[in-house]
């Protein structure tokens, strides 16, 4: 089953032209929507309570980070979402509004619009020629269909991306290193991250590790604080590398389960980035050979595709196993997350949905889709 049918309940365009062969057009309403979320909704709160005591005592923590309920979660992704999906509906209602016929001007347009709705050059591209073929499979020709043959497939190939953006969480120690440039959410995304493990019962370190920047590590203690968790400091200027050194000590043998390290970004000057982010990740790796067990590159949804420009210097600079998307509450450009996956192949583990210490979700791929377009559908 694809994302699309599992998100939306829906049969597929080709089931369902040959079911609707008589009428002209789809029934596509909103309350068939709103009861299949209902649906699924259900099935979520019914499975909960089934878990045994010895699943629960498995060391798969992955599954067990969510503890706000799914329904407060839905909410959030679609206020959050709410500016991204307004453009992106206007662009292609606006889009549809143009329809005439199915030619090749059409796709012209098309990829246009997926273009101005920061999917990227390469992935837009990619898509115009998946629903030039799609289109021409399923015979769609009514604006209707053209729409549900669009979405469908943007769905799916999003659904199908085949990445795990489930964070890597060990049943000792876990070790997270954050980079980013400066200003796009690192602090404020460890604070949140640290404050939600510390409410699931977890043991949390902060190690600030930006000793460059005046006030990074005053921002980081504050978090801390807010939190109420512990955090090694180093002087201003000190080695980066030494607070990273004390804090993998310190969480090592005061049994901590949870390391989150904070580090400066200064992409004006790659080299030095390189050398201090290897010199930590030897550091880490002489304590604990497996750690860092994430390393997550921190990016502001706002800046659209500078993202990605941000996202292949950093892959260049050090190996990146997630990406923490922040700020998408603040963002037209949320559709940045499509490219992001494709183009990069490297997934979004966490999105910051706002300035609040609350404001951090795991990435839902499902619930991220349903925000998207829920001005269009
Ligand atoms: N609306 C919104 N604002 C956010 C989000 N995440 C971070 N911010 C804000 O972005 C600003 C910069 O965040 P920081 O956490 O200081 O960024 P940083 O990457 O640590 O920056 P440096 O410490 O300079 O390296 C702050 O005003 C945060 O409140 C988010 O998900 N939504």
């Amino acid at each position: 089953m694809g994302l699309f049918d599992k998100i939306f309940g829906k049969k597929k365009m080709a089931e369902t032209i040959a079911e609707n062969i008589e009428a002209d057009v789809f029934s596509f309403d909103l309350s068939d929507l709103a009861e299949t979320s209902e649906s699924e909704r259900e099935i979520v709160t019914v499975v909960e309570p089934e878990i045994s005591v010895e699943q629960v005592a498995e060391p798969e923590i992955q599954s067990v980070i969510q503890s706000e309920p799914e329904t407060q979660i839905e909410e959030k992704y679609e206020k959050s979402l709410k500016k991204t999906s307004k453009s992106f509906g206007a662009r292609f209602n606006e889009f549809l509004a143009n329809f005439r016929s199915v030619d090749e001007e059409f796709f012209e347009d098309l990829e246009d619009t997926l273009i101005m709705s920061d999917v990227g050059v390469d992935v837009a591209t990619q898509l115009t020629d998946d629903l030039r073929r799609e289109v021409k499979l399923q015979k769609a020709k009514s604006q209707d269909d053209v729409k549900r043959v669009i979405i469908e497939k943007m769905v799916d190939n999003f659904g199908e991306s085949g990445l795990d953006t489930s964070l890597n969480l060990q049943e000792n120690l876990t070790v997270m290193m954050f980079v980013g440039v400066n200003g796009v959410g690192k602090t404020t995304t460890i604070g949140k991250l640290a404050n939600r493990f510390r409410n699931e019962g977890k043991k949390v370190l902060l190690a600030a590790a930006d000793t460059f920047r005046a006030g990074a590590t005053d921002q980081l203690v504050e978090w801390a604080h807010r939190s109420d968790v512990e955090i090694v400091v180093g002087k201003e200027k000190s080695d980066p590398a030494s607070v990273v050194f004390d804090a993998v000590k310190k969480a090592k043998t005061e049994s901590y389960d949870i390391l989150l390290i904070d580090t400066a970004g200064r992409l004006q000057n790659k080299e030095n980035l390189m050398k201090e982010l290897e010199k930590m990740g030897k550091i880490i790796k002489r304590e604990i050979p497996d750690a860092p067990h994430e390393t997550l590159l921190a990016l502001d949804a706002t800046t659209g595709q500078n993202a990605i420009s941000q996202a292949k210097e950093f892959s260049n600079v050090t190996p990146l196993t997630g990406i923490v998307l922040t700020k998408l509450d603040g963002s037209a450009k949320g559709g940045i997350i499509l490219t992001i996956q494709q183009i990069l192949q490297i997934p979004v583990k966490l999105v910051g949905l706002g300035e609040g210490i609350n404001d951090l979700e795991t990435f839902n791929e499902e619930l991220f889709v349903k925000g998207l377009f829920q001005d269009l559908i």
